[in-house]
């Protein structure tokens, strides 16, 4: 992965072994599978569980979505999308325009240069903390992002809680983060008893929650681990789309110029101190095809597991119960006979979205584990990339066209760029 050959890897493998292979990975009896119907078989066969590296159950939690199954992960996934349906994050559109302007004043403005990656992530990191937690900028917050960065760093490393390991450190960075939801929660609580309090964020959404008894739908702990599940899955993952996007246009003048004439249009309509909305989203079409292109060829997840629960018989081969399956998005992304010239940059691929065979662009997962902040990514996506390129002109430092996979793609430089502000600032 850090040489960034897990593509050729995956490729080098399906033609010396054919489509259905055995390996161990982790220590652990793998079968790596790849293509149309096997993503189908992963991503919904109810044969299989999910499967986290221990360090990630350890850090995030056993009731997070990402380690529960059956109606747990039915009862806790309808909770988290009552509030990341696009029916109530549209709502949202103006917190985050404030949010992602706020960054550009704080971050770019006055600046000649900047290195994208880290500033990307500081973004993503602000927003969410902003409409999950509503959780003001200040000391509480600055501590959350260290913590937060800590716990990140252990996350995909050699689960030894020793003194001085990384893991440790993580473990240690958690154990903080949990007890800052904890009061977060109880904060929450305590305030929804007041007459006017407004359930403006993702925690005062799933405390409002109701079972049948009227008891609350999901436990504290339960709002804790999934809190940091979202936290984490979606904070990398929409920080390197922005970051390659930024990369991308650098390159590439004739879809830079496409974006800017859509963007510029939608600006022409605004006010100086106007907030962009959902039907201004609604016509950033070019925009998110652009995502989606990008995302098809370097995806942020580039690979996942799944666990058997028995034996089961795929392609006429066994797989014993207890062993890992892994799958690769780039093995569909990048054949030729689904995405011709597989390696083209080509925007109008997503035109018309219902012409791509189903289970092929697994960027976002597929099936009742598909990403549910798929419209939480769009709407930061969309907001960040009107603003920079309305308010910024930019080109690349240095030939940082290399990148570097742990397992997260990441510029080996972090992306450097040169920018010069438009005059309308
Ligand atoms: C460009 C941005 C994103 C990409 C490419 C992405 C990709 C993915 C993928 C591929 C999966 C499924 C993994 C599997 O089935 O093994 C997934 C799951 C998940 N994502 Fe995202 N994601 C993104 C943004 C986000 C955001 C912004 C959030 C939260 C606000 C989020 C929250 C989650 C959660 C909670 C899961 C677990 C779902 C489950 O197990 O039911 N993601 N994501």
């Amino acid at each position: 992965m850090r040489a960034n050959t897990t593509e050729k890897w995956f490729e080098d493998r399906v033609n010396k072994y054919g489509p259905i292979s055995k390996l161990t990975l982790f220590g652990t009896p793998t079968v790596f599978i790849h293509g149309q119907a096997a993503n189908k078989f992963v991503f919904t066969s109810n044969t299989l569980n999910n499967q986290q590296p221990p360090s990630v159950q350890t850090l995030l939690g056993k009731r997070g979505l990402l380690e529960v199954t059956d109606e747990d992960h039915k009862r806790l996934r309808g909770a988290l999308m009552a509030f990341l349906k696009p029916e109530v994050l549209k709502q949202y559109v103006g917190n985050m325009d404030v949010e992602i302007k706020k960054h550009f004043e704080m971050h770019w403005q006055g600046k000649e240069t900047v290195t994208v990656m880290p500033l990307m992530m500081t973004l993503t990191f602000n927003i969410m903390c902003s409409l999950l937690f509503d959780l003001e900028h200040g000391e509480r917050r600055d501590k959350f992002v260290k913590w937060f960065k800590e716990l990140t760093n252990g996350m995909w490393s050699i689960p030894i809680n020793l003194p001085f390991t990384r893991f440790n450190r993580s473990i240690q960075a958690t154990s903080r983060i949990q007890n800052m939801i904890m009061d977060i929660i109880h904060e929450k609580r305590s305030r929804m008893q007041e007459a006017n309090y407004l359930h403006n964020d993702l925690i005062s959404s799933l405390l409002s929650l109701r079972g049948d008894d009227n008891a609350t739908l999901l436990s504290d702990q339960e709002i804790v681990d999934n809190v940091r599940v979202v936290m984490v899955a979606g904070h990398d993952t929409s920080s390197i789309l922005l970051t390659f996007l930024i990369r991308h246009l650098a390159n590439d003048p004739v879809v830079y110029a496409a974006i800017l004439k859509e963007q510029e249009d939608i600006a022409a309509t605004k006010s100086s101190e106007g907030l962009l909305t959902w039907e201004d989203l609604a016509k950033m079409k070019f925009t998110w095809r652009t995502a989606l292109e990008l995302l098809r060829i370097i995806p942020p997840v580039p690979a996942g597991f799944r666990r058997t629960r028995k034996d089961i018989e795929l392609g006429g081969y066994l797989i014993p119960k207890g062993w890992q399956v892994c799958w690769a998005a780039n093995m569909t992304h990048m054949n030729d006979s689904i995405f011709p010239e597989p390696s083209k940059f080509d925007p109008s691929r997503f035109e018309n979205q219902a012409s791509i065979p189903p289970y092929c662009f697994v960027a976002f997962g597929a099936g009742p584990r598909i990403c549910p902040g798929y419209e939480f990514a769009r709407i930061e996506v969309l907001v960040t990339m009107h603003y920079l390129v309305t308010r910024y002109t930019w080109k690349l430092c240095c030939n940082d066209n290399k990148f570097s996979r742990d397992p997260i793609a990441i510029p080996t430089q972090g992306l450097p760029i040169n920018i010069e502000q438009k005059n309308r600032l």
